[in-house]
């Protein structure tokens, strides 16, 4: 059943009987006592975990407990410590990065934290018992292949777990199984009331760590952030949930000569899945793909959009953590934004003969390799970032006047500049979180309600206090606008308002903007912020104007670029969640298409984006000879399937061959709500391979009579294509 989440043939599992010499290892240094200075040092995010042997590790994880009294406090055995630690070191995997060294240090940057804000006062031991032991678990028997691979090819832990987060979910479930054994059970003393919070919040903290749910969590945190109440049980959950997961990404916070080891780590395993998607005909993963992405290119993004923002967000509340995890990881990204800079400079401009271009150039092909730059760099006596006095070295900076030290202060115009420059315009910018939405955004629940501070007025992109909206805007702003217009579309059919979860909840006529979509290689960048107004009163959408009731503008840049029609009143919107119905382009087969129009639409971009793909599922494969199958029911039942399906006629519709053929044979048939799957691009229909199919908006038709859905029509004035960067 499902295909295997771990290649157990080609196996980089330590041997067990070479896990067993370790854990002999350690048990027979397992008394020693450790200095003052090494017990010092632990506490810090300076520690360099490269210096350790794995026994040691074990070693300093067991002082973590001692040093935080918890075995006093919880009456735990010693001897069951030390088994269940070597129970977790036997279960984790010999990957380049997922492995027992990554659950040290996102273990031993929790104590730090720990320490630094003296959390046992804060959030009383039990919790912090609750993190340490997460953090300890919280990637057991990782395979090396995360959840978008679990998910594409169908794994038996994708199949166990619904594709919800099947990693995480996993990782738990080793966890409590080794608990199981009371001889390695740390908590057998706990009264059982006691166990059931204690497993609650480790599976918590331990789902936490999903980077599929990193908006969401910092979105709530940053809510409730302002009015921390330590009293408040929501408030403490949250909180674990965001130190758990600044522990999991922290490395870029610690000294270069320990963050970059791990950074290479990180890239081997990226390549090592990207290779197998290749391989497999799966999806390919762009941040992790190895022909896309660079060293530099990749920490930007991560740094600017994820790691960053989580991290400014623990700093506001702990700002005592600024100097400690926040500042450098400001100073990473101003490394890797120079690095960026630099070999985007360098590749822009003819090759020189200097060493110090060639030295760049190496960095940017062959990215995992950082090393080489290092040492030519150290040959030429290249010092950049000089700071306060100390030297520290780094790859020359092409284009940069290398005499002249570059200050490692952040600058806010920095910072938006790579916002700019990877918001938006470079498709493999996406971050993981991003692709990861997309990839699971069908059962990830979205609070649809306006966040505080987003702006409702005003035209050209949505900004949240002045800033351009991250990713998370972005989605919000979608799923307010989706809520919205579901909501009128609701009262257009007769039906009555919705709850409150799932209405805007303020009054006032308001407006909602939309969504940035990103292509990839051949394909535009398509910047469209749609704009929809609506008079709502307590949660409940009064009216819409009648040209929004109609159409959305979409506008690029502030110009108006075309309009999103709304054809005709939803058959049922019982299915209308957070999927973007009023901006996906539909179209029956009831119509022809209209000719007019020259913007080019990668229409499995706008289904994927929206949450709308059906691939996934086991009825996603096309069937061979077209959509023959499709049963000719006009009944349409669901809004979401109704665009899903009304989009795979559209997909099907490209101008190759095959999906001509494909086009003709939809024609003959009629929406269906069962005909739930998308065809296949035309030159991979049959694989599941990633489209590169254009889609010309042109070849969408209009459904009057039975599809209420939007649909585009565009200006064929100013292409976005033209607008793509290089
Ligand atoms: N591009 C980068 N991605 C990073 C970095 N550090 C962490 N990560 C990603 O986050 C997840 C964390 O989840 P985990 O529980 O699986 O460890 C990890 O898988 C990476 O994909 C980084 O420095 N750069
Ligand atoms: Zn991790």
């Amino acid at each position: 059943m499902g295909r295997p989440y771990w290649n157990r043939h080609k196996a980089r599992r330590k041997s067990e009987s070479e896990k067993r010499l370790v854990c002999e290892k350690y048990l027979h240094i397992s008394t020693m006592t450790l200095t003052e200075e090494i017990r010092r040092c632990l506490r810090m995010p300076t520690f360099d975990n490269w210096q350790w042997e794995d026994e040691e590790i074990l070693l300093l994880l067991q002082q973590m407990y001692v040093d935080l009294d918890l075995l006093k406090k919880f009456d735990i055995d010693l001897n069951v410590l030390r088994k269940f630690l070597c129970q977790v070191y036997m279960n984790y995997n010999e990957v380049p990065f997922h492995n027992f060294q990554h659950c040290f240090t996102v273990s031993q940057m929790m104590y730090g934290i720990i320490w630094c804000l003296n959390l046992p006062d804060k959030i009383g031991d039990l919790e912090t018992l609750i993190l340490l032991t997460s953090c300890i678990c919280h990637d057991l028997d990782h395979p090396g292949f995360n959840n978008i691979y679990q998910i594409n090819a169908r794994t038996e832990l994708a199949l166990r777990y619904n594709d919800i987060s099947p990693l995480e979910n996993h990782h738990c479930s080793v966890a409590f199984n080794i608990l199981e054994d009371p001889t390695a059970n740390v908590f057998r003393s706990f009264p059982p009331e006691v166990y059931k919070s204690v497993r609650e919040g480790i599976i918590r903290c331990i789902l936490a760590t999903d980077m599929a749910r990193h908006n969401e969590i910092l979105n709530q945190f940053n809510q409730i952030a302002p009015e921390f109440d330590y009293n408040n049980r929501a408030h403490i959950n949250l909180l674990c949930m965001v130190l758990i997961k600044v522990s999991d990404i922290s490395n870029e916070a610690r000294p270069m000569d320990v963050a970059e080891p791990w950074l290479d780590c990180l890239l081997q395993e990226f390549f090592e899945q990207s290779d197998r998607e290749k391989m497999e005909g799966l999806p390919v993963t762009p941040f992790m793909d190895r022909d896309k992405i660079t060293k530099p290119s990749s920490q930007c993004s991560f740094i600017g959009f994820v790691l960053l923002p989580l991290f400014e967000a623990i700093g506001r509340l702990y700002p005592e953590l600024d100097t400690l995890i926040v500042n450098p990881v400001r100073e990473a990204l101003d490394y890797y934004r120079k690095l960026n800079e630099a070999s985007r400079r360098n590749l822009e401009q003819p090759a020189s003969p200097t060493p110090a271009v060639n030295e760049q150039k190496e960095t940017t092909a062959s990215i995992a390799d950082s090393s080489s730059i290092k040492s030519s760099e150290q040959q030429a006596g290249q010092h950049l970032f000089d700071n306060e006095g100390k030297t520290m070295d780094h790859p020359t900076i092409v284009g940069a006047t290398p005499t002249t030290p570059i200050s490692r202060e952040r600058s806010f115009s920095q910072e938006e500049e790579i916002r700019r420059f990877s918001f938006g315009l470079d498709a493999d910018t996406f971050t993981e979180v991003e692709i990861c939405e997309k990839t699971f955004s069908f059962k990830i629940s979205t609070d649809i309600r306006p966040l505080p501070g987003w702006s409702n007025n005003g035209g050209g992109n949505g900004t949240c206090n002045g800033r351009q909206p991250s990713s998370t805007f972005r989605r919000a702003s979608l799923a307010v606008m989706s809520a919205s217009l579901a909501e009128s579309a609701r009262i257009l059919a007769g039906g009555t308002a919705r709850s409150a979860t799932s209405s805007p909840t303020q009054s006032g006529p308001c407006t909602y903007r939309g969504a940035v979509i990103q292509e990839e290689e051949d394909e535009i960048t398509l910047d469209i912020p749609t704009v929809a107004t609506a008079s709502i009163h307590n949660g409940v959408v009064l009216d819409m104007h009648k040209e929004t009731l109609e159409s959305l503008d979409l506008q690029h840049n502030g110009q108006q670029k075309g309009r999103a029609e709304i054809t005709a009143p939803l058959a049922s919107v019982e299915d209308v969640t957070d999927s973007v119905v009023a901006v996906a382009p539909v179209a029956t087969a009831s119509r022809q298409p209209s000719r007019d129009n020259p913007l080019l639409i990668r229409l499995r971009q706008w289904t994927d984006r929206f949450g709308l793909n059906p691939v996934r599922s086991a009825s996603a494969e096309p069937p061979e000879n077209g959509a023959a199958d499709v049963p000719k029911s006009p009944k349409l039942l669901g809004s979401r399937k109704i665009v899903s399906n009304s989009l795979s006629r559209l997909f099907s519709r490209s101008s190759s061959h095959k999906a001509a053929q494909q086009q003709q044979s939809m024609a003959n048939s009629v929406a269906s709500p069962e005909s739930n799957y998308l065809p296949m691009p035309a030159s991979s229909a049959g694989s599941r391979r990633r489209s590169k199919t254009i889609i010309n908006a042109t070849e969408m038709s209009r459904s009057l009579d039975d599809v209420t859905a939007a649909h585009m029509i565009t200006d064929s004035t100013n292409h976005p294509s033209q607008k793509r960067l290089d």
